[in-house]
């Protein structure tokens, strides 16, 4: 809460009173939390806690029954899935939806914003465009060498990474991230936990995660949702030390 008199806080995303209920269940009650300008959020917590529906009211995906969500100076939760990528919200998905019969550079190029401004006849300049951003995108996703390859011959981590490549063409201010480093190796989330911090300086990341050592490696903040509400917030530190915490998520 902003005190009377004070400026308020320029936070990137606020989650106000949110709640969503399904035939009577709320599978997120009355939830407030707010993520910064370049911070790597975290949401962990039990198996439905709420984690995944709380991306899906960001993203448009599911309505809510109340509450606000405001992103920089826009209400989402009045506006459709596609106005709130417009808006500049990127989700990725826990399982990696590329095409798998393109190469990487035909997935990114493919990805690549249409229509933001008028090209007109300029077609040599936009594709100049084009493939610089490409280029600049597949060297932060660590597959600048592979842009030829099809995407059926990346491995599991690089599909994922190539996943997120195809988000940050599109330049999101915010990107929303289920679970990226399932079933990845060691070196590839070590990877991946870099990947993240190079691409926070121009944008917020909210990440959902059970991969503790991962969101050790990440996290500014932890959000621990139960039940559709907070649990405990704060550095990954004091979350991991609170007893409510242990007792319902980290202790088993
Ligand atoms: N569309 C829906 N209709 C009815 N119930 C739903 C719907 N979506 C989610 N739920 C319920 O809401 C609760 C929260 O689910 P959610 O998937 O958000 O949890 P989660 O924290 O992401 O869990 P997990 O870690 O297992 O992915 C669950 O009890 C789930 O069954």
């Amino acid at each position: 809460m902003t005190p009377i008199g004070a400026q308020p806080t320029p936070f990137l995303l606020s989650v106000e009173g949110l709640t969503v209920s399904f035939d009577g269940f709320k599978a997120v009650n009355d939830l407030s939390f707010y993520v910064d300008e370049n911070e790597i959020r975290v949401i962990i917590g039990p198996n439905g806690a709420g984690k995944t529906t709380v991306l899906d009211l960001i993203c448009g995906k599911t309505k809510a029954t109340a509450g606000s969500i405001t992103f920089r100076d826009k209400e989402l939760t009045r506006m459709s899935e596609s106005q709130i990528v417009l808006a500049g919200v990127g989700r990725k998905f826990q399982t990696p939806s590329i095409y798998e019969d393109l190469t990487v550079f035909e997935n990114l190029e493919i990805s690549y914003p249409r229509g933001r401004s008028v090209w007109g006849a300029l077609t040599f300049k936009r594709d100049a465009a084009v493939r610089e951003r490409v280029a600049e995108v597949a060297e932060i996703i660590f597959l600048k060498d592979k842009l030829h390859e099809r995407g059926a011959f990346l491995s599991h981590g690089q599909k994922q990474w190539l996943e997120i490549g195809m988000l940050l063409i599109q330049e999101p201010d915010l990107l929303m991230l289920d679970e990226p480093v399932a079933g990845m190796s060691v070196s590839e989330r070590i990877k991946t936990a870099e990947l993240l911090r190079t691409i926070i300086k121009d944008r917020s990341v909210l990440v959902i995660e059970h991969d503790m050592k991962f969101v050790e490696d990440i996290a500014h903040k932890v959000t621990v949702l139960h039940q559709g509400r907070i649990l405990s917030e704060g550095s990954m530190e004091k979350v991991q030390s609170d007893p409510k915490v242990i007792e319902v998520y980290l202790g088993h």
